[in-house]
């Protein structure tokens, strides 16, 4: 459990870089527990490679990453390991196993981690689905089987079935018309709600952010430049941030764009 101020995840410092180019530079973030935090920023800024370093996926060049106050990069493999099992995500195009049905899908962790019978694997996936708002009889379909609805609500149902008290969810609405994007934030802001889970969620839809975020940070040129309420996205007064937020050609970044 996080004391009382810890943040669930601190960034300070946070530096990548891929041969010359510079991708992160000193990235410095707080993501509350129990929170919803949402990252912004444009196409190629360094979302993905943040959430790939606090994954473990990516060593940064410098800088320190933070998981209930405790500096990963000093935990033992088994210590890191125990962390990432208490992490769920949810990927941009569902990463279902395609040769696997639904409820293997759904319960790969647990299975692969022995941590569940093929026979409670079943009945633990109809009660995820269930929660994701699927019937039972999805459970035995394969992914292709599936509409892209139904594939993000399945990979949302794999991404909370251990139980997770963190959850990434990159670009959750990507692809969904937007009846079911809305319908996809609903069932992450309940999933996330009941586990009382840590959310971090990239996206690039606006009305996505507000709905599922409760805090939001933009990352420019490898930094954070802005954190504050989701809520206020598209007004809050940072002439970036608010144009990024109503996709205006016109503003800050236009002109940097320009040089
Ligand atoms: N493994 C890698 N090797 C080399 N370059 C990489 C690697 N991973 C990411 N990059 C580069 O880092 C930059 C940031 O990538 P990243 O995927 O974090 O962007 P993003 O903000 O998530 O963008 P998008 O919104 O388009 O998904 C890009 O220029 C990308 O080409």
């Amino acid at each position: 459990m996080s004391g009382a101020g810890v943040p669930k995840i601190r960034l300070r410092g946070l530096a990548k870089s891929f041969g010359p180019k510079v991708v992160l530079d000193g990235v410095d973030l707080d993501i509350r527990a129990g929170h919803s935090m949402v990252i912004l920023g444009g196409s190629g800024s360094g979302k993905s490679v943040t959430i790939k370093c606090i994954l473990g996926l990516i060593t940064p060049d410098a800088g320190t990453i933070e998981i209930d106050g405790r500096d990963v990069a000093k935990l033992s493999r088994r210590e890191r390991e125990a962390v990432n099992d208490r992490i769920g995500m949810l990927f941009q195009n569902g990463a279902l196993f395609d040769s696997l049905p639904v409820w293997e899908n759904v319960c790969f962790k647990l299975l692969a981690q022995r941590r569940i019978t093929r026979r409670a694997a079943r009945d633990k996936a109809a009660e995820v689905l269930a929660q994701v708002g699927l019937a039972a009889s999805v459970s035995d379909l394969y992914p292709s089987e599936l509409s892209g609805g139904m594939q993000k609500r399945v990979g949302l149902a794999r991404a909370i079935a251990a139980e997770p008290d963190i959850i990434f969810f990159d670009e959750p609405t990507t692809g969904l018309d937007p009846i079911m994007g809305a319908v996809i934030d609903g069932l992450i802001v309940d999933c996330v709600k009941r586990l009382g889970a840590t959310a971090v969620s990239i996206t690039h839809d606006m009305a996505s952010a507000r709905r599922i975020g409760d805090d939001a940070a933009m990352i420019h040129r490898g930094k954070i430049v802005w954190t504050g309420a989701a809520a206020t996205l598209g007004e809050t007064g940072n002439a970036m941030v608010d144009q990024f937020a109503r996709g205006e050609r016109e503003g800050p970044i236009q002109m940097e764009l320009r040089k």
